[in-house]
């Protein structure tokens, strides 16, 4: 395979998807990466070297990654024009599998459509998956952060955030109003004239596909509860479909069994025995329930626009987004990204947190099935923080800290790592 501007490494193999959907990871293994706008370029490079050491320490040589850059953004735009989100960039992480990202910078209002979303539609990475725990030692605003332990599976395809919509005045929201209106029957547009559309879609597909992975991962890793978090009580439609068919499914795929007259329900674990109960909540109760009850909780699932605000509030109490990992997933291919985006005022100072991408990275290594090396990071992240030798974003919160750069916190990781 040759591409136009991406250069190949010279070692290492692809990973290969079983027909059973398992990984083949060779040992020495290619992984893309997309460097990113802003502190991209700051965090990315702290990121691989952690990584490299780790798995250098874990494996003794007899592992590594080859890493393969491609690009999006302005990394793009300097090599190939116009096109910020290349087709062979899209091409390059199909064939490697497995790949990892920094933030990409998307306009406010008008200009270019957001990459990042661009690059989940085109891969299909329908489940966004941002698992929100404590480390010991990070500064946090409540009394028990410890208390936190969320995994979040946000739908990562529909809702408002695929950005069908059209600006106020135009052609389009003017043909669109005036069919809602007069065959439709459309009567509480406020300002017909001046409005601007936007369009929610919320499919019972869409929305199965990612609670039955929200439910098999409870399953796997045995955990208590998956809560439905939607806003059904007002969009009936798309955000209460989705809770009715989250119910559904939990029935119909996975046996649940009501609890008292329902819609709660329970499934018992097959490998554990434990019961993992099925509930929903309502976006505007759980996110104080959330921060006052933090315990209640365990995997969410959740709409695409409400699992983009949940991850960066949930975060916040244990640290915020600077330390906050994620992955976009689909059936075969995986992305790691960060949860934060390119923090442009910090950009190129070599300050901000690079733990974000380093524990995206942690999750991109169990993903391989190198669990060794990743125990190391969370090991060496987690006695940097204990000895309070952290970044800005940490240090103006934690007496006594010893604050260092972006680069620094990343040797600081290494020289902590076990041998
Ligand atoms: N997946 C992606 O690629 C994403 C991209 N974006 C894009 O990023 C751009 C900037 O977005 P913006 O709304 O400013 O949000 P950002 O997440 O980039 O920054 C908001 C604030 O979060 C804190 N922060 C961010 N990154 C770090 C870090 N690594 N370490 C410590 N603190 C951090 C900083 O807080 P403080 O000021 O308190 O220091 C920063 O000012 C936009 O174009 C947006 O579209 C946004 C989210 C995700
Ligand atoms: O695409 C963007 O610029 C923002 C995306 C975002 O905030 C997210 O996915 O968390
Ligand atoms: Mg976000």
């Amino acid at each position: 395979m040759s591409y136009q501007h991406i250069q190949v490494p010279s070692q290492g193999g692809k990973v290969i998807v079983n027909p059973d959907g398992t990984l083949q990871v060779p040992d020495q293994v290619v992984i893309p990466f997309i460097e990113g706008d802003g502190t991209g370029k700051d965090i990315m490079p702290v990121m691989r070297n952690v990584v490299d050491v780790a798995i250098q320490k874990a494996y003794n040589g007899a592992r590594k990654i080859h890493w393969m850059e491609i690009y999006a953004g302005q990394s793009a735009a300097d090599r190939y024009g116009q096109t910020a989100l290349p087709a062979e960039t899209v091409q390059a992480i199909k064939d490697y599998v497995v790949a990892i990202k920094g933030p990409l910078t998307t306009p406010v209002s008008g200009g270019i459509r957001s990459f990042n979303v661009a690059l989940r539609h085109q891969l299909d990475l329908y489940v966004c998956l941002r698992p929100v725990r404590y480390i010991k030692g990070v500064p946090s605003p409540v009394q028990h952060p410890e208390r936190v332990d969320m995994v979040i599976f946000r739908e990562n395809e529909e809702d408002v955030y695929a950005g069908i919509e059209f600006p106020a005045e135009s052609d389009q929201a003017n043909a669109l109003i005036d069919f809602l209106q007069n065959t439709l029957g459309a009567q509480d547009i406020r300002y017909p004239k001046t409005s601007a559309i936007g369009i929610k879609t919320a499919s019972r597909e869409g929305s199965e596909r990612l609670i039955r992975k929200a439910i098999q991962y409870a399953i796997d890793h045995d955990r208590s509860s998956v809560t439905l978090v939607h806003k059904g009580n007002i969009m009936k439609f798309t955000e209460g479909a989705f809770r009715d068919w989250g119910y559904d499914l939990a029935r119909r795929e996975f046996g649940a069994q009501l609890i008292d007259e329902g819609p709660w329900c329970r499934i018992k674990n097959p490998t554990t025995g434990r019961d993992i109960v099925i509930k929903d909540a309502i976006a505007d109760a759980f996110l104080p329930q959330a921060l006052l009850r933090p315990k209640e909780f365990d995997v969410i699932a959740t709409t695409n626009l409400n699992g983009d605000y949940f991850s960066a509030a949930v975060a916040a109490q244990v640290g915020g987004t600077g330390i906050a990992p994620g992955a976009n997933l689909s059936d075969s291919v995986a992305l790691f990204e960060v949860t934060h985006g390119t923090a442009p005022k910090y950009a190129g100072k070599d300050y901000v947190n690079p733990g974000a991408a380093i524990l995206s990275a942690e999750m991109m290594l169990r993903h391989l099935g190198w669990p060794e090396a990743a125990d190391l990071i969370v090991a060496g992240i987690e006695a940097a923080i204990q000895d309070k030798v952290v970044t800005y974003d940490f240090a103006r919160r934690l007496p006594g800290a010893t604050q260092v750069s972006c680069s620094g916190f990343g040797q600081e990781i290494i020289n902590r790592m076990p041998t």
